[in-house]
């Protein structure tokens, strides 16, 4: 994979992942994700959707198919040094674990901008700038900067974890649950800042999440995750409105009875 060249798709021909012989947590699907797509994957706890994200940065071998970047294999790019590299700087992951991305004996200027400077090699103004900018965005305190990771809340180290692949300026950005742990009006802001470009930069994004609302806003396509399968899949807007799929509409309507005040 030439260093410079574009990421035009990811797609799952067949992907699927067993744990042990019993679980079954991604059956055979099939996805193709275009370079500046936005999806949304919904579904219950334990339907896949970690798995699934996990898969497509090849955090996760598949059991059965594989994952095709540009229509080359990852398992072939991640096995080269300069493709992996180009790949990462492609494609960025935040994971669910906000935790574990945190080295506990760095301080978090330090592991924030790691990323950025290793694959990106920006000027120490520029990234600087763009570290201001971001963290004005996702309404966090620059004095966050100096602590070590122990010393954050999990809604700082989650709008941080985002900020630490938005630095690195992928073509797209993978997010699993990055909003769990946020009150509702940062919540707000995490979102416009993921559905606004930065700086005229907009990845294509794939929003893994149980939270649909928050899912409609910044996607416009969508893949409802059951038991490991893609029950239904499409426009945004019209899932939302028209959902097709039994499971779909079941998500909709215990969503609209948890959220309904009376
Ligand atoms: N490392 C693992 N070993 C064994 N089983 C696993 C492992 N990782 C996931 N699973 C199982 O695979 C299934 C799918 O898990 P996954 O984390 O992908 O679901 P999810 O939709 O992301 O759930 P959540 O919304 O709770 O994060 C679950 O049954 C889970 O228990």
């Amino acid at each position: 994979m030439a260093g410079s060249a574009a990421l035009e798709s990811l797609r799952l021909d067949g992907v699927g992942k067993r744990f042990g012989s019993a679980v079954v947590a991604v059956d055979e699907l099939d996805l193709l994700i275009p370079g500046d797509g936005r999806l949304g994957v919904v579904g219950e706890s334990g339907s896949g959707k970690s798995t699934l994200g996990r898969m497509l940065v090849g955090l996760e071998t598949p059991t059965t198919g594989q994952v095709l970047v540009n229509g080359k294999p990852l398992a072939g790019i991640l096995k080269s040094a300069t493709s992996r590299r180009w790949f990462r700087r492609a494609v960025q992951y935040v994971s669910q674990d906000s935790v574990g991305t945190f080295e506990p004996g760095r301080k978090v200027f330090e592991s924030v901008t790691f990323a950025a400077r290793y694959l990106r090699r920006p000027s120490e103004t520029g990234l600087r700038d763009a570290l201001d900018e971001m963290l004005h965005r996702f309404a966090l305190d620059p004095a966050v900067l100096q602590r070590y990771p122990g010393q954050l809340s999990g809604g700082q180290r989650q709008r941080l974890s985002v900020i630490r692949s938005l630095l690195v300026e992928p073509e797209m950005l993978i997010c699993d649950e990055v909003t769990s742990a946020l009150d509702v009006s940062v919540q707000a802001r995490v979102l416009n800042a993921l559905k606004q470009p930065t700086g005229g930069h907009r990845p294509g994004l794939v929003f893994i999440t149980h939270g649909l609302p928050a899912c409609a806003f910044v996607t416009d396509t969508m893949a409802v995750m059951h038991r490991g399968r893609i029950v239904e899949s499409g426009s945004t807007d019209q899932i939302v409105e028209n959902p097709a799929a039994d499971y779909t509409k079941h998500l909709l309507r215990s969503y609209r009875e948890m959220i309904r005040v009376d």
